[in-house]
């Protein structure tokens, strides 16, 4: 009520008052609903623009389109219709004309002139006799209204396109085409947002840079970005200009609320309390932040998800549209699990929180409503849809980025958008693809996949991947037929035509309350790059991976594969087995006749002769054997024979295997350097492996070595099964099958000369390093030819991948695989053997448990007091090197466990990152980046 002293106003339709009363009943037992008190400072308005000041000003909205002294017409080429909504009336000051009366049609042939004052005006031209100058919500039927620049003869296109409450203007300078990037303005005004737009005194602002325009109409190269459109609250007097937006998506200009906090900086913007390190909400239209006691009163029930009060019906803030949907611990802990879901599922699926189609351009053309529709209803629609502009090959069904290559095969033959332009995707080839010049990673994947590319072809690609060359008839080949292109294409990130329609599930679309399905869940694909030193266990961890998150870990094709691949291993390793027993055999002869000679000349005379045997010698059969095998394992030839070899020689290894002399040389393995430990898995299955009718478990799978593709390069795409304990939990993962990930293993040899092919990888979301711990007393040949420690030879590698600019800013996840034979290694080889670990003296207990018993009183093993003094060295390093942290993981490579714990690890670190992200765009820093589990 007012106060009784002040006199009343009169009284004004609409205005409520509201009459409150003390309760004196008994205590409630229940909570009341409160009553949100709304900040009038707080309610925007669009800001009133003093004229004078705008020149003086940079950061404010300027607009000075043609020349000072010459005004822009705007000719209207079509007659618009009375508006019908007094509403939705765009009403431009009229300063030139005062009597201009916003509610009548404009007449055909009406010029508009654009002053060259600092805010767009329309005003009425001297030159016609027409009748007003309104622009009405009629604009929706997009007509082009000729826009002629008086001062240099450039016509532009004024097009004007409105959906439902909200009206679209663009400004492009159609003639202008020696200019790379178009001049296009785009203006999205939603009407409901500004609740003085009637006022006269209203000016819509454009933060347009002057320059700009201005170039533009003199060709002159000044080709600043477009910057946005803000509607200013009452107190806050610049412009919000989002540069990353602004770079990203150049041409469309969003429309953008922000309110500015009084307090201080960090403070909660309704009590002005608290620092940036309090945990705070963030209105995803404003941007405005509250602290855990304001949150739920300045955003009152939550209809459209985390807005204020003020902000609902408002467009959120495009940056946020990744994180709707995603709640926050804040609310988690203040509301329950019903609340938060109902609240998440509005903020997600609720009408005012959808993608403006006019934010989406096609081939150059802004999106109606039906045609977003179709984009995102059909069998494969786009992924990672956002505002921005977009390139469709209706043909192929190939859809990228404005300027980029192709990042997806979509739903072919759409009627969306307009006709592919030859270069979308800013292609440098003189290759072209149904009228679109490639880039050079397409072309790059066409060669590989075999396709003649000589002499600038025009080739017409059809959605199976059929090409043909422009003008010919007969198909010349599948693209994507060829047998490693989806290996290619992942390496590549090239997109491949994706077999089912509809690769989202029905369970998603259950929760949408709109009838468009399943778009807003789309499936986030990680990319994990796998690598480390050869013998590090890259490709056991690959494989358990496979075993783990694959339904068929191996297809039966696969399967025959690596069966061969385990039977020539098998001869690979009696091979050496043999070659070792000529050995042993001839020391042992040449001992023996040194003893034979010694005993000799003790006993002249004596009768006793040896006969040439040995523990080590093999009968007639098996030499042949033994010699055939050899001679092929030297020229190479082993895999060539095979697998005839099998069946001719499979019932002389049973004979081969129980042979004394062969149990007496694998007795003595240890002294085999080329024999694997792995081997003796196999040895002591070989008379099952060998036969023809073997096959492989997926343990041998496992265990087999050369299995992983032979150049070293190996993907494999999954998703983590939702665990029961994820289902009951309110865990992060509750909707973790959604997420794509995808397992890229390259081998350290694979990687080229200076690393030269590292730069296929940059858009991995995390490279995860291998390094066995089993290998600090190893040594193997380095690139100088001379023996080094294989421990340093990984840190090398480490180093080199670590410090490569494709990784800047990288996040790392370090395996230190091989636990298992390190803790048992230990006990016997001190860790010290290895300058770099030269200073770990470990304080052991008496009682220390060994490997076998590891936890009898909690008291650390020592091979898990080497892993932690190992994994601080490594972090010491990365963070010398980087000024990053590492995160680290202890790993069993044969253990399934172990390396889902790992991979779990690293789908953590990628979250982290991405709320990171999201965060910090909230101004939030107080997040936690703790590694948990195994990071010392
Ligand atoms: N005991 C034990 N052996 C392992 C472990 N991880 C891998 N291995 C074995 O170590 C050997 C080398 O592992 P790979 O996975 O082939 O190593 P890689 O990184 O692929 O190296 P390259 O084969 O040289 O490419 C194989 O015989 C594996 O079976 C582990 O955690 N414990
Ligand atoms: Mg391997």
């Amino acid at each position: 009520m007012p106060p009784e002293s002040k006199s009343v106003p009169a009284v004004e339709d609409g205005i409520q008052y509201s009459f409150a009363m003390e309760y004196t009943g008994p205590p409630l037992h229940y909570g009341i609903p409160r009553a949100v008190p709304i900040n009038v400072d707080m309610i925007p308005v669009a800001a009133v623009v003093p004229q004078p000041s705008l020149s003086e000003k940079h950061s404010l909205p300027v607009v000075k389109p043609i020349m000072s002294s010459d005004p822009m017409t705007l000719k209207l080429s079509r007659e618009l219709k009375p508006m019908e909504s007094p509403t939705s009336v765009i009403s431009f000051d009229h300063r030139a004309a005062g009597s201009c009366d916003a509610s009548k049609d404009l007449a055909l042939g009406t010029e508009i002139t654009v002053s060259p004052t600092s805010v767009i005006a329309f005003e009425e031209s001297e030159a016609e006799n027409h009748r007003d100058c309104g622009l009405s919500g009629e604009l929706s039927s997009s007509g082009p209204l000729e826009f002629t620049n008086g001062c240099c003869g450039h016509s532009n296109e004024f097009l004007s396109n409105a959906t439902g409450s909200s009206s679209t203007i663009e400004f492009s300078d159609s003639l202008d085409k020696s200019r790379e990037s178009s001049s296009r303005l785009k203006v999205s005004i939603d009407l409901n947002q500004v609740p003085d737009w009637e006022s006269n005194e209203s000016l819509l602002s454009l933060d347009y840079p002057s320059s700009r325009v201005t170039g533009d109409c003199n060709n002159e190269s000044n080709s600043k970005p477009a910057q946005v459109v803000t509607f200013r609250d009452v107190e806050s007097d610049d412009g919000i200009v989002d540069d990353d937006f602004v770079q990203n998506e150049r041409q469309v200009v969003r429309v953008r609320r922000e309110v500015q906090s009084k307090g201080k900086k960090g403070a909660c913007y309704r009590c002005l309390k608290g620092s940036r390190f309090t945990d705070k909400e963030v209105c995803i239209v404003c941007d405005a932040k509250y602290c855990s006691n304001c949150v739920l009163r300045a955003m009152g029930s939550m209809p459209e998800g985390r807005k204020c009060v003020t902000c609902i019906g408002f467009p959120i803030d495009e940056l946020k549209r990744r994180g709707l949907g995603k709640c926050s611990r804040m609310l988690k802990k203040l509301l329950n699990e019903l609340e938060v879901r109902q609240i998440m599922n509005a903020e997600k699926f609720c009408e005012a929180n959808q993608l403006p189609p006019e934010y989406v351009f096609v081939n150059g053309t802004p999106l109606c409503h039906e045609e977003l529709v179709i984009l995102q209803t059909c069998a494969n629609p786009p992924k990672k849809f956002k505002p921005g502009n977009y390139w469709y090959d209706k043909v192929s069904g190939l859809w990228g980025k404005e300027g980029q290559k192709p990042s997806q095969i979509i739903t072919p033959h759409l009627n969306v958008g307009g006709p592919i332009r030859v270069d979308s995707s800013n292609g440098n080839t003189q290759v072209f693809i149904n009228g679109r010049e490639i880039t050079k990673v397409e072309l790059r994947m066409l060669q590989l996949a075999g396709v003649q590319c000589a002499g600038n072809p025009h080739f017409w690609v059809n959605e199976d991947g059929s090409y043909q060359e422009e003008g010919q008839k007969n198909t010349k080949g599948y693209i994507w037929g060829k047998a490693g292109m989806k290996l290619i294409c992942a390496v590549l990130s090239l997109p491949l035509p994706s077999k089912s329609s509809s690769p989202f599930g029905e369970s998603v679309s259950s929760l949408n309350c709109r009838s468009v399905p399943d778009y807003f869940e789309q499936r986030a694909l990680y990319k994990l790059l796998l690598v480390g030193y050869s013998g590090s266990g890259t490709s056991t961890i690959f494989k358990q991976a496979k075993i783990l998150y694959k339904d068929v870990p191996f297809s039966e094709d696969e399967r025959d594969n690596i069966k061969l691949t385990i039977q020539s291993n098998v001869y690979g390793y009696f091979g050496i087995l043999l070659e070792g027993r000529e050995r042993f055999e001839e020391e042992s002869l040449a001992e023996m006749k040194k003893k034979q000679f010694a005993h000799e000349t003790d006993q002249i005379g004596s009768a006793d002769k040896n006969d040439g045997k040995t523990v080590y010698s093999i009968g007639p059969r098996l030499k042949a054997f033994s010699d055939w095998l050899l001679k092929t394992m030297v020229t190479g030839n082993l895999e060539a024979i095979f697998p005839a070899a099998t069946r001719e020689y499979a019932p002389l290894v049973e004979e081969l295997w129980k042979d004394p002399a062969i149990q007496a040389t694998y007795n003595r393995r240890n002294e085999l350097e080329m024999l694997p430990s792995v081997s003796s898995y196999y040895l002591e299955r070989a008379v099952d492996v060998l036969r023809t009718d073997y096959e492989p478990s997926d343990l041998d799978i496992l265990y087999a070595e050369g299995v992983t593709s032979s150049n070293g390069l190996a993907c494999l795409d999954f998703s983590f099964p939702q665990s029961a304990h994820d289902k009951n939990t309110d865990s992060a993962y509750q909707n973790d099958s959604l997420f794509r990930y995808q397992l890229i293993r390259v081998h350290a040899r694979g990687l080229g000369e200076n690393f030269k092919w590292l730069d296929m990888f940059e858009d991995v979301g995390m490279v995860i390093f291998c390094i066995s711990l089993s290998d600090y007393d190893q040594f193997s040949v380095d690139g100088n030819g001379s023996l080094t420690n294989k421990m340093l030879l990984g840190k090398k590698l480490f180093e080199s991948i670590v410090t490569h600019p494709t990784f800047e800013q990288m996040d790392f996840l370090l395996i230190l695989n091989k636990f298992d034979l390190f803790e048992e290694k230990i006990e016997r080889v001190p860790l010290s053997c290895v300058d770099w670990f030269d200073d770990f003296h470990p304080l052991v207990s008496r009682h220390r448990p060994n490997s076998s018993s590891n936890s009898i009183n909690n008291s650390p093993s020592l091979g898990q007091l080497a892993f932690y003094y190992i994994a601080v060295k490594f972090k010491r390093l990365y963070s010398s090197l980087t000024g990053r942290k590492l995160y680290v993981s202890l790993v069993k490579g044969l253990e399934p466990k172990s390396v889902d714990a790992a991979l779990k690890n690293a789908r953590e670190i990628l979250k982290w990152d991405e709320e990171r992200t999201y965060f910090s765009h909230s101004e939030y820093s107080n997040y936690s980046t703790e590694a948990s589990s195994y990071s010392p």
